[in-house]
């Protein structure tokens, strides 16, 4: 249960886990919560009423609308009267185990103009069965035996539900120009200067962060959700699509978590940068999406595990300094832009894996996203992307390149040949926008740099 449960948690719109089991207590069903499942199955015709009463409540109690399953009129008159939301007929009898499809048809009457989502279970192995009941109302089906026998069950689900094949998981983000990220801000004013000049993020350096709450805020447009792209490509995707005032990023290098969650409920942070060697853990203890830092030295070292989705939503690549700190940023040195380009090619998981493993091709040619057969969930079991090995020059580039923020070194200058050289989902900049003696914000270089990035395209 567990193992179903985790291999779905990082899908921003993940399918719910039933335990479709015999539950006859109260201990099986805090179990069932405790690893992982969001709801129960309920079966009318083996429960004393009493207990299903008890049983019902419990589940409520813990969050869950159990399925409460029947198969005859009175069963159903009793699962309306608890009063059951989500309730399954049962075309099979479970004294002879014989299976009348009707059962689930002459039911529906039942349930008719009420609040009830109505799930047809057994039997169910072609299309026309799907569509039958989806006429009559039925909200859900239970398969079970015609899913096992299928060769791809993938396919036979989409052919169940007339679903199309899965081409439209187009991550949107790559179409546009970069979002820019712009640090060091100090004052108010500066911050309002620079979020006129069309920046999407600011990082603050000082107190003023309070104060910088714009009237222009839009609120994103939750009904259009993302589907179940990879993880990262997930954020990066709702970030890229949802317009409003820059949003307000903290940057924390090794601060304790107790101060990381004072400044983001006192300073109203929209995102919390770890730019130290904070546990990746810290990321789902922050109520704010994180952006995790990567440190690229210049053997390449320091990506390990970046694709694993679960924890922070962003990830930001900057050069490491010079000074044996094993730590980057603020030293206006360049990332290596070529080997950035093969973490970025490299890409997330694909969510839809091969069945069968690829045909053995000589091991020097195999790129590094299909050495392994990959599981059918995002990067959160699989860092797949290994320093030493990017991915070889024939390879063709993976289908979700790896949503990164680019930081290190860049000016309104050398912009528009990193983009185009690494092709990252953000930029960040703070010293190559700066006045010459370093104590402010240039505006002019600012819109300059801007502008650069807006003009720059991917192909
Ligand atoms: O394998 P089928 O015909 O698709 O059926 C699945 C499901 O309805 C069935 O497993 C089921 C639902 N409730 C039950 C209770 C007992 C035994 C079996 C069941």
């Amino acid at each position: 249960m567990l193992h179903a449960r985790m291999s779905v948690a990082n899908l921003p719109n993940r399918p719910a886990i039933l335990r479709k089991d015999f539950i006859l207590s109260r201990y099986q069903i805090l179990e069932s919560r405790i690893w992982g499942a969001d709801t129960i199955l309920l079966i009318v015709s083996m429960l004393p009423e009493a207990l299903l009463r008890d049983l019902y409540a419990y589940s409520l109690e813990l969050g869950m609308e159990p399925l409460v399953e029947v198969n005859n009129a009175k069963e159903m008159e009793l699962a309306l009267s608890l009063p059951a939301k989500v309730i399954g007929v049962n075309n099979r009898n479970l004294h002879d185990f014989n299976v009348d499809m009707g059962t689930t048809s002459r039911l529906s009457e039942m349930v008719k103009e009420k609040d009830v989502l109505l799930c047809a279970l057994s039997g169910i192995s072609v299309p026309q069965d799907v569509d039958k009941y989806a006429a009559e109302g039925v909200g859900a089906v239970l398969i079970g035996e015609s899913l096992m026998r299928a060769t791809d069950t993938s396919a036979f689900i989409r052919q169940l539900l007339t679903l199309p094949e899965p081409t439209s998981l187009t991550p949107s983000w790559q179409g546009k120009s970069p979002l820019v990220k712009i640090c060091g801000v100090r004052s108010p004013d500066e911050a309002v200067a620079i979020a006129e000049a069309g920046a999407d993020m600011l990082e603050k350096v000082s107190e003023a962060v309070r104060t910088l709450r714009f009237s222009t805020s839009t609120p994103s447009d939750s009904s259009n959700e993302t589907p179940n792209l990879p993880w990262f490509t997930a954020h990066a995707t709702r970030l890229s699509s949802a317009p409003g005032r820059p949003l307000i990023v903290g940057v924390f290098q090794n601060h304790p978590l107790a101060d990381i969650l004072h400044a983001v409920a006192y300073a109203q942070l929209d995102i919390v940068q770890l730019h130290g060697s904070e546990p990746t853990d810290w990321a789902r203890q922050i109520p704010v999406p994180v952006i995790r830092v990567f440190h690229v030295g210049e053997d390449g070292k320091g990506v390990e595990g970046i694709t694993r989705g679960g924890a922070h939503q962003f990830i930001l690549l900057d050069s490491v300094r010079k000074d044996g700190s094993g730590m980057s940023g603020g030293s206006g040195q360049i990332a290596d832009w070529e080997f950035v380009k093969t973490v970025v090619d490299g890409g997330e998981i694909r969510l839809f894996p091969r069945l069968r493993p690829p045909r053995p091709r000589p091991r020097r040619l195999r790129p590094a996203d299909t050495a392994v057969p990959e599981p059918a969930v995002n990067g959160a079991t699989n860092g797949h992307i290994a320093a030493a090995t990017p991915p070889a020059a024939s390879a063709p580039p993976s289908k979700y390149p790896l949503p990164i923020v680019l930081a290190g070194g860049l000016t309104a200058e050398n912009v528009a040949t990193a983009i185009e050289q690494v092709r990252p989902w953000a930029v960040d900049v703070s010293g190559g926008v700066e006045n010459a003696d370093g104590t402010a914000k240039d505006i002019s270089l600012v819109k300059a740099f801007i502008s650069s990035v807006r003009d720059t395209h991917y192909s």
